[in-house]
């Protein structure tokens, strides 16, 4: 007997039960719901997105490996789909079902569906219950929420994105790339006999310049490139900076640690709780200093200043309610809801807009025949032109179709989130038609609109695997492209647009729909400002050692890429030598 109470037996059967049975069980009853659909379907012996394996995998996979047993995971294997691309639907399908005892995932690679499964917003929520619960920390927002609520953020948030707070967004980019760009090259001519000028810092040198942009645009303030050692205010155990960066860089611990765990838990979880509980307080405080400059008819031009100014019904707090400064601004916005949203845009701008300029300069150093295109729009840009504050943002960022062609080309090929989460989650009746046949999606569900899958379609994007900027700006005749071609600058956020040269739901770099991504332009502005700065006189090569051809450093650096693991976003985990050198 063990316990006392269990022979062993009995434990056997229990753990035969729990570990073997049930799941077998499981399996067999998505597997039934995978046909029902009339999909094709592929097993896989976890499911993606649950949190156990979300937190073992990266333990358990290399052990799989090791084992040969990988193919258990084939499908569900950290970042698999990344690594798959488009050869997943070449084998399975344009549309395919992934069965696991944990739950159903469908796979969609077509871009009629994915635009009719974007467009019934109702029907494929965003899984805000499973996926995102991180994003309500701080309050209510457009990211953790669906259904009503969700237009209501929207409506609200869409507001905010103005040309006032792009040109916030031109000028600070200016200046800290202008800032990065000199730490770079003060490297280069100092050191050169040590490390020859090579810019070692780019991962997190991004990260820095997308954190300190979009703080000012987001919260008004002000980060210094190279930031004076200064301690947290009085009654603070954290500066803002240590706050929004231990928030950030620990996210997906956060969206584990249970908040229970805060007070009386291991040391990771009390200093979570410690950040979590100063970012608070710092943004209260920012959003009473933003309401403070409103009631002295001063307008801050950031996304908060400009939340606290809607006059819209239910971003406000009614006659009838108690309220105190708490809850809501001085002129009657609520808080949480003004909280809840700046906390996703430091969120939702900070690693998307940094992993994105990281992959964009990488490629750009790798593919000199394209810099030579992008110098020829820059240098007209800039002719005669003495200071760089001088570029004005409504003139000079329309011109830049060529270099935002780069910003597309590498998004295109790594996408922050290489698919897009949708589910069933708590509806019923969802179906799309595809090839003129209704298909049915059983409630919770996982739907995953396959980015990587559609981009690197050759239907779509001929020669998929290379890094060609000038598909986005050259014209039909030039480079003809199979599938139907629509103007999508109609769906843009602005006037401008390179890219009008794909048909809709074959390239999801900022999503696609109405939950698309309402900060593109702002990442846009921020990647052009700094590609301006970057390359007014200089150019950024890749480094070929002693032992290598061109070629092979290519490769190199293009393998490295392709090992890119999904954490949160889609990140480069290897080196990848380039410098930064004088062009004139
Ligand atoms: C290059 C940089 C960026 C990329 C590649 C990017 C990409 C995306 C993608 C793929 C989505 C999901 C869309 C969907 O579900 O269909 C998204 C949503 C979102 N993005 Fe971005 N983003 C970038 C920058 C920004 C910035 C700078 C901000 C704000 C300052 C921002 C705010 C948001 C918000 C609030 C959402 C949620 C929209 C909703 O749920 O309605 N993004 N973004």
């Amino acid at each position: 007997m063990i316990f006392g109470i269990f022979s062993y037996a009995q434990v056997a059967l229990g753990l035969l039960v729990v570990n073997i049975i049930y799941p077998l069980y499981r399996l067999r009853v998505n597997r039934q719901k995978a046909i029902a659909t009339g999909l094709p379907y592929v097993y896989t012996a976890a499911y993606e997105w649950s949190v156990s394996w979300l937190l073992l995998r990266d333990i358990i996979h290399p052990v799989l490996q090791k084992l040969n047993l990988d193919w258990l995971v084939k499908y569900s294997g950290p970042s698999w789909n990344f690594y798959a691309k488009n050869t997943v639907h070449e084998k399975l399908g344009d549309i395919f079902c992934v069965v696991s005892p944990g739950g159903l995932s469908v796979f969609v690679g077509d871009p009629d569906v994915i635009c009719e499964i974007t467009k019934k917003r109702t029907k494929f929520p965003r899984p805000v219950k499973s996926v995102v619960k991180v994003m309500g920390y701080f309050g209510p927002s457009i990211l953790s929420s669906e259904h009503d609520e969700w237009r209501f953020h929207r409506r609200v948030t869409n507001k905010t994105f103005t040309e006032p707070n792009h040109k916030v967004v031109w000028y600070d980019s200016l200046y800290q790339a202008s800032a990065m760009r000199d730490e770079w090259i003060s490297n280069l001519d100092q050191k050169t006999s040590t490390k020859e000028g090579i810019v070692f810092k780019m991962g997190s040198d991004c990260m820095k310049l997308a954190l300190h942009v979009v703080t000012l645009a987001s919260f008004g303030v002000q980060m210094p490139w190279t930031s004076q050692k200064e301690g947290p205010p009085p009654g603070y155990e954290m500066t803002f900076r240590e706050a929004s960066e231990f928030f950030l860089e620990n996210l997906q611990f956060m969206a584990y640690c249970p908040k229970w765990l805060y007070k009386y838990g291991p040391k990771m979880c009390q200093d979570a709780g410690v950040a979590v509980k100063n970012m608070r307080r710092h943004m209260m405080e920012l959003i009473s200093i933003e309401d403070e400059k409103l009631q002295n008819g001063q307008d801050g031009k950031n996304l908060l200043s400009a939340m606290l100014q809607t006059d819209d019904p239910e971003a406000r707090v009614h006659a009838d309610q108690v309220h105190d400064s708490l809850s809501a601004s001085k002129s009657g916005v609520r808080k949480d809801f003004v909280m809840g949203n700046s906390a996703i845009f430091l969120l939702a701008g900070h690693e998307t807009s940094a992993r994105s300029l990281e992959y964009a300069l990488f490629l750009f150093a790798m593919h000199p025949d394209v810099q030579e295109e992008i110098f020829e729009e820059i240098d007209g840009i800039l002719e005669g032109v003495g200071n760089i504050y001088d570029l004005k943002y409504e003139e000079v960022f329309p011109k830049m179709v060529k270099t935002s062609g780069v910003l597309y080309e590498a998004t295109r090929l790594f996408p922050v989130t290489p698919y897009i989460p949708k589910s069933t989650e708590d509806v019923t009746n969802s179906w799309f038609i595809y090839k003129d046949k209704r298909y049915d999606i059983p409630p919770d569900s996982m739907v995953a609109l396959n980015a990587i899958g559609v981009h690197y379609n050759p239907l779509y994007w001929p020669d998929p695997y290379t890094f060609k900027p000038s598909r986005w700006y050259q014209t039909h005749k030039q480079e003809p492209v199979k599938a139907e071609i629509q103007d999508t600058s109609r769906v843009s956020s602005s006037n401008f647009d390179a890219a009008r040269l794909y048909k809709r739901g074959t390239y999801l770099g900022f999503g696609e729909g109405p939950r698309n991504c309402p900060g593109k332009r702002f990442a846009q502005v921020e990647i052009m400002a700094t590609f301006l700065a970057l390359f007014r006189e200089h150019r950024m090569e890749l480094v070929i050692e002693p032992w290598e051809t061109r070629q092979e450093a290519f490769e190199r650096a293009w393998g490295a890429l392709q090992r890119s693991k999904m954490v949160i976003t889609l990140n480069l985990f290897e080196e990848i030598k380039v410098r930064l050198v004088y062009r004139k």
